[in-house]
Parts: structure tokens; sequence; C-alpha cells
């Protein structure tokens, strides 16, 4: 077996999914589908190594979770598994898609089994339903509906991929290049999750865990005479605003740290550098949407953020209520699921001294349990 790779192609954008989590990131108790499916895949073979394709953004997140091989997805699933491809050191590869979550270990069997005898090994199923070509029915016992994983020799499969030809999979790749494809049977039990209602049909799959993740975050901030000031996406009637590459609304500089840090997504500044000019006077509402959409795409949901403001000056005791309601619209939260504090600093420090603001922040994040979206 040591002489197969495994390939899982976790790269998709799930634009059918239709559900803010990515179907690669859909919670299998406490870990994303991936990881599920790499750790299936991993307990039944022997694999000489395990590739994983990934969106470019979620790599270094997904090393988090596992010393898998991670390599960036590309274009399309073709451009993708070229990429892993020039990982495979091995005479063979096994590629499976994702999608296709539900391992059946006999199947599994069926395919490594009659490694050698073709070009690319393919688990199939006869069509059941009448088929129509163009208008006109043709004999369904001519056709099979072929399915993942599929076992190629890897040199063949390079090649047959690498001409400027789009193939929806490794057989008729190697079957265009001239290779010999050899058909297995399939599995009922390897239905591709593409829709949320493929949910209600895959058994093998559990609903996420009921975990909640807390993280921190703090952000400073200069004041800046002339400029105005925005503070939770609330304009403040003060004569300064704060010195900033974005429009320096540190309260929500602060809640998306703390966000990042419960999601175990790093800091602010990795994903807006202020040295990137397209976050040059960025409306910091925007920064914040964007990560509720990196999270929410990788399978986690906003529950609840706590922030406290530290500020000799300006009074903000009439502007607590419209950025609480205004960060609750952003998170898609209750107001009261949402607190916003003020404090001064009592006459101490660069804060007492009216030099600028501090805000702390704490946010919860749950899993997106899709398994009541079934
Ligand atoms: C929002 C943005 C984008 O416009 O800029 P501002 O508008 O606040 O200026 C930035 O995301 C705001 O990032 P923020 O993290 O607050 O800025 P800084 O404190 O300067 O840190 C920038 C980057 O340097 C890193 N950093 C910071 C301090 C330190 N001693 N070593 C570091 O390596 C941090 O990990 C961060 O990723």
């Amino acid at each position: 077996m040591n002489r197969i790779s495994l390939i899982l192609l976790a790269a998709g954008s799930s634009t059918r999914f239709a559900l803010p989590v990515k179907k690669q990131w859909l919670y299998q108790g406490e870990i994303p589908l991936w990881l599920h499916v790499a750790r299936a895949f991993e307990a039944a073979g022997d694999f000489r190594d395990i590739i994983i394709t990934g969106h470019p953004d979620e790599l270094e997140y997904m090393r988090q979770f596992a010393d898998y091989t991670f390599v960036p997805g590309g274009a399309s699933r073709q451009a993708s598994l070229l990429n892993a491809l020039n990982q495979v050191q091995s005479e063979w590869v096994l590629v499976n898609d994702i999608a296709r979550c539900c391992l059946d270990r006999e199947m599994l069997r069926r395919v490594l089994s009659r490694c050698g005898e073709a070009d690319c090994i393919v688990p199939a199923l006869p069509a059941v339903d009448t088929v129509y070509e163009e208008g006109r029915p043709i004999d369904r016992e001519k056709i099979r509906l072929i399915q993942t994983p599929q076992l190629s020799r890897a040199a063949l499969l390079r090649d047959a991929l690498s001409r400027d030809q789009e193939f929806t999979d490794e057989s008729s790749a190697i079957h265009a290049a001239g290779g010999k494809v050899l058909l297995v049977e399939g599995s009922a039990k390897a239905r591709k999750l593409t829709h949320p209602q493929d949910l209600k049909h895959l058994e093998c799959l559990i609903p996420p865990a009921a975990q909640t993740f807390t993280g921190f975050g703090m952000d400073i901030h200069a004041f800046e005479p002339g400029k105005p000031m925005v503070l939770g996406g609330v304009s403040v009637d003060a004569p300064v605003g704060f010195k900033a590459h974005s429009d320096g609304d540190v309260a929500i500089h602060a809640l998306i740290d703390a966000l990042l840090g419960a999601a175990g997504m790093g800091d602010i500044g990795e994903h807006f550098p202020d040295t990137d000019p397209r976050w040059a006077g960025a409306d910091s509402t925007r920064l914040l949407q964007t990560v509720l959409e990196r999270i929410q795409g990788c399978g986690l949901t906003p529950l609840h953020a706590d922030l406290t403001i530290i500020a000799q000056v300006p009074r903000l005791g009439p502007y607590k209520e419209p950025i609480r309601r205004k960060l609750a619209r952003l998170l898609g939260l209750s107001p009261a699921r949402v607190n916003v504090k003020a404090t001064t600093a009592e006459k101490m420090g660069f804060i007492g001294r009216e030099e600028g603001v501090a805000v702390q922040a704490v946010a919860t994040l749950g899993i997106y349990d899709w398994s009541r979206k079934v």
C-alpha cells in the first residue's frame, strides 16, 4: 500500500451549497468535515503521504488542525489536483473529493485490490433511472455513474491533466490520454454532498458538538485632529478622530481580534496589513464583515460579544446603545448578546492625558449547527 499517496480535494467554494458554511468546514462533532474524512482514509489504508488541497486563505488555518501536507487549491478541481500531484512521489495516487465524505471501506478495498490491473481503477454505479440523451431514451444498461476515490498511475494522470482540456474526474482524463480504465462496483454510501438536502441521505454524518470558543481582543489608537471619529461603526461627535491606516475604529478592531482569537485565526494585522493600500481609510465595518464571512465559512458562528471602551474623552454615554445595536446587527445577534461598556482612566496615563483610546473585547463563537438545516 505504501506505494500509494492519497489526495483529498477540499478547496471548493461550495457555490451550490447555499449555507454560510463551506461543505468542507461542516463540523463532525468537534472537527471539520475535511479532517473527519482524512482520518477515515488514514485509518483505512497505509498511504505514503496524505495531501489535502485547501483554499489559499484557509491553508494556514487548516495546518492548525493537523500535520498533513496542505497545498493551495486552484481555480478549478483540475488545477487543484495538479497542484497536489506535484507533491506526489509514489507510483500510484488515490484521489477523493471531500464532498464524497462517507468512506465505504468495502468499496475502497475493491478499488485498492485491483491496483496495477489498469491505469485507473474507478468505482461506478449502474443507472437505476431511465436515461435520456438529447431528448431520446437510451439503454441505461450501458450507463455507469462514476464516483471517487479513484486510483490512478500518478505519472500518467499528471500528463493527462497537463493538457489544455478540462476533465471532471481522473478516469476521463486517463481515458482521453489512451490509458486503460477499470470500473469496479461503487457504493450508494459514496454519495456526493452537493446541496444541503443531500445531508439527510449521508448516514455517516454526525451533528456538530455543542462547543463554544472564547477570544479576547484589544486595540489602542491615538487621537488625530481633523478626522471624523467612528466607534463601533457609529459616528461620534468629537473634535478628533483616530490616527490609523483605516478609519481607526478601535472598538471594531478590538472586536475583530476577539473574534479571530476565538476562531484561532490569528490577528487583525495578519488579515488586513496596515501597509496594504487597500485598507487605507477603510470602513472597519467592512473589515468586520469580511472576518465574519471567513469565520462562518469555516464552520463557526458568533454567539456573544462584550466590549469595554477605555476613554477619558469623549463622553460615550449616549453612544453605548447605538454602538450595541450596530454591532449586534453586524454580528447577526440579538442586542441582548452584545454588551458595550465605557470607563475613564481616572485621568491617569496616556488615556487620562486624553491622548487616545483603548478598547478590550471578548467574543464567543459556537459551531454552526448544520444538522438543524436537514
Ligand atoms: C486596521 C489596520 C488595517 O488598516 O490598521 P489600522 O487602521 O488600525 O492602522 C490593521 O489591521 C491594524 O492591525 P494592528 O494589529 O492593530 O496593527 P499593529 O498593532 O501595528 O500590528 C500589525 C501587525 O504587526 C504584528 N506585530 C505587532 C506588534 C509586535 N510587537 N509585533 C508584531 O509582529 C501584529 O501581529 C499585527 O499583525
